[in-house]
């Protein structure tokens, strides 16, 4: 089955264990206690738990798909890494699944993955982690098609630690339990690190009943996947294509949109610009291009269209 089946079902599968294993390093360098953190800009973080996780899940992959675009947000890394990093199998219950079929043909030159090794840095680096999610996106030419958000430090029912959810579109989602959020409430879900005046100018034109600043994108979809929120809306650049690409392919497997604040998705392709300029605005499903249109224009028009 692993080696004949097609290649999405496998780069897939191959994520969901990789992501798992790249989880297990975040916790361990919490751990031992050394973060090890570098700045790589203004709020902007990178810890010993974001460049070990991303050696292990760009090593495996490389290794496992060598002809696959493989972009990590904490860009070249050294791919020679011990053999317990290097994961080499796959998760058997995804690979029983079937694939869609207008995925079944993609060549490996079609996809691009798009790895945020560690989301919510800031959040981990100040305690906050259970916004942390380990990230893995699967873009087949411009469009995110699959996505893996990995949560390190999710206490299962057994008191485990960690879950895996995935979201391949024309297929569906797996790893948690899609609610709906509450009716007659709006609850927003946005950054709690990364606001500034422009933001908060399109925060203040939703009559949101409620807003919960959380860390990290992956975090804030989960958010809306588990009922928690009905939006999440970030009207400023800042977020990366690796930061959406896995959140946007798990929630639109589950009839959701995430788009940037003009309604429009980004394009995954390898050519692309890493920032994602026009923001983000991601929602359940029925009432998106409404939320658009509550956007002020002087936003829109500050960040372009
Ligand atoms: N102004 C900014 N500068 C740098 N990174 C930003 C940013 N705004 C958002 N991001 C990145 O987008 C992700 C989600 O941000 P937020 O938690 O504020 O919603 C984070 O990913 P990482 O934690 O993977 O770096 C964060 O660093
Ligand atoms: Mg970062
Ligand atoms: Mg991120
Ligand atoms: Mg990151």
């Amino acid at each position: 089955m692993a080696s004949t089946a097609p290649v999405i079902m496998r780069i897939m599968a191959s994520s969901i264990q990789t992501a798992k294993l790249a989880g297990g390093i975040i916790r361990d360098v919490l751990k031992q206690g050394d973060l090890g953190i570098v700045d790589k800009g203004k709020n902007d973080p990178q810890t010993e738990a974001d460049r070990s996780a991303q050696r292990c899940i760009i090593a495996s992959l490389t290794k496992k798909f060598p002809g696959v675009k493989i972009i990590g947000e904490e860009g070249g890394s050294d791919l020679n890494v011990c053999d317990d990093w290097l994961v080499e199998d796959l998760d058997e219950e995804f690979l029983q699944k079937s694939c869609p079929a207008e995925w079944r043909d993609a060549k490996p030159e079609d996809f691009v993955i798009w790895v945020d090794p560690l989301d919510g840095t800031a959040e981990y680096t100040q305690g906050y982690v259970e916004h942390v999610t380990v990230l893995i996106g699967i873009a087949v030419k411009d469009a995110a098609v699959g996505g893996i958000i990995h949560q390190p430090f999710y206490q299962q029912p057994d008191g485990e630690l960690g879950r895996t959810i995935w979201g391949l579109k024309g297929l569906g989602t797996g790893g948690f339990t899609h609610s709906l959020a509450p009716p007659g409430e709006f609850i927003i879900t946005t950054t709690r690190s990364h606001s500034n005046a422009l933001h908060q100018q399109a925060l203040n034109a939703f009559p949101a009943t409620k807003i919960l600043k959380v860390g990290g994108a992956g975090f804030k979809v989960l958010q809306l996947l588990e009922g928690k929120a009905h939006a999440y809306v970030f009207a400023t650049p800042g977020c990366k294509k690796w930061d959406t690409c896995a959140p946007e392919a798990v929630l639109e497997a589950q009839g959701g949109f995430l788009t940037d604040i003009n309604g429009k998705n980004y394009s995954y392709n390898a050519d692309v610009e890493h920032v994602n300029r026009q923001g983000v605005l991601a929602s359940v499903g029925e009432n998106h291009s409404e939320l658009v249109y509550k956007i002020p224009r002087k936003v829109r028009e500050a960040v372009g269209v």
